[in-house]
């Protein structure tokens, strides 16, 4: 095969940022998904609907002239978060989801969820009127370590929350473990998965064998082998219940180039040439627009993109950074050569 033609995809879940960071990353999305889930997580953070009108309008103002994306905007869940609010915000089309962090669990989540009880009518709203939660799964248990902070969550907190608000739309977020899979795929309606591009590509060796690569270093942290295996089996699978959120997160190099480093991995630029590979590898190009472009809007209730993006051989022009006013941010870097160029891309 020489060249794919998708549905213009989305992206599930990207983190835009603000200001500079925003100007100098937002036209990379741009360039080839047609929606994407903004998060919330700011500094301060997205909260009220109020915030989320404003930075969508920020957004918007720093699009490329003639760009055809849309922000889905997204409300960062806190335990003061009004039911009233959040309604109204979804009601209006503002928001397409509320996003929870367990407090502390993630780059800025201090004003995240400690009680869940504190935000049990919050949830009972959106179930009430169809508005999915997305969920950043791992416990903050210091004492539980952190290559198991997925799967422990799934058991003491998502499993119970989800029983406490039947009828809510859950999204869990850059699965990265097999247990994140099958609790899935055990589950016939109302939960769905994001996975990330770099998830399918790195496991833990890739961060830690042979030297430290910050560039590699996310929440949730890449697992072992085994798990990302069981991540591309669901990627590829075609099951309507996995779908792309890259989770993109940009980080200057001066943030994650520290003794306390920032997590995060900037996959904006070249997800789609990345997707294209694994999905070869998988015997599974048919089924790489189920992935980015069928299976997310389906879950939130809305139509595919209406354009299309075509893939075609040969390598990308892609730099390995690009400049913010605020520094170098670095592409990830799948550590294999690209053989799939985002060619051509039509918008009716
Ligand atoms: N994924 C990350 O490693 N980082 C994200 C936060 C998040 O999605 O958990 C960020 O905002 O930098
Ligand atoms: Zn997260
Ligand atoms: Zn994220």
């Amino acid at each position: 095969m020489t060249q794919i033609t998708l549905r213009t995809p989305d992206d599930w879940h990207l983190h835009l940022r603000d200001g500079a960071m925003l100007r100098a990353v937002l036209p990379q999305s741009a360039a080839h998904f047609g929606r994407a889930i903004i998060m919330p997580n700011l500094v301060p953070p997205v909260v009220t609907g109020a915030d989320a009108a404003a930075y969508r309008s920020r957004i918007i103002d720093a699009l490329p002239e003639g760009a055809a994306f849309t922000p889905l905007m997204t409300l960062y869940l806190t335990e003061d978060t009004d039911p009233e609010d959040v309604a109204a915000a979804h009601a209006s089309g503002l928001i397409a989801a509320v996003k929870l962090y367990p407090a502390g669990a993630t780059t800025n989540s201090a004003s995240g969820v400690a009680d869940f009880a504190r935000v049990q009518g919050v949830l009972e709203r959106m179930a009430d009127i169809g508005l999915p939660l997305c969920v950043h799964g791992e416990v903050t248990d210091p004492a539980v370590d952190i290559f198991d902070r997925e799967a422990v969550f799934i058991d003491r907190v998502l499993d119970p929350l989800r029983k406490r608000v039947p009828g809510l739309k859950v999204v869990m977020e850059h699965i990265t473990t097999s247990q994140g899979v099958d609790y899935v795929r055990s589950c016939d309606t109302g939960l769905g998965a994001t996975i990330t591009t770099h998830h399918l590509v790195i496991n833990r060796n890739h961060i830690l064998a042979g030297g430290i690569r910050p560039h590699y270093y996310c929440l949730p942290v890449a697992k072992r082998e085994e798990h990302r295996l069981a991540l591309r089996a669901a990627a590829t699978s075609g099951d309507a219940r996995f779908f792309l959120g890259t989770d993109s997160a940009p980080h200057t190099d001066p943030a994650k180039l520290q003794p306390c480093g920032c997590a995060g991995c900037f996959t904006a630029p070249n997800t789609l040439p990345i997707l294209a590979h694994v999905f070869e590898e998988e015997g599974a190009l048919a089924r790489l627009e189920a992935f980015t472009s069928l299976n997310g809007p389906a879950f939130y209730g809305l139509p595919p993109n209406e354009g299309t993006l075509t893939l075609a051989r040969g390598a990308p022009d892609l730099p390995g950074h690009i400049d913010t006013e605020d520094g170098p941010v670095t592409v990830f870097d799948p550590g294999f050569t690209l053989d799939w160029h985002v060619s051509a891309r039509s918008s009716c």
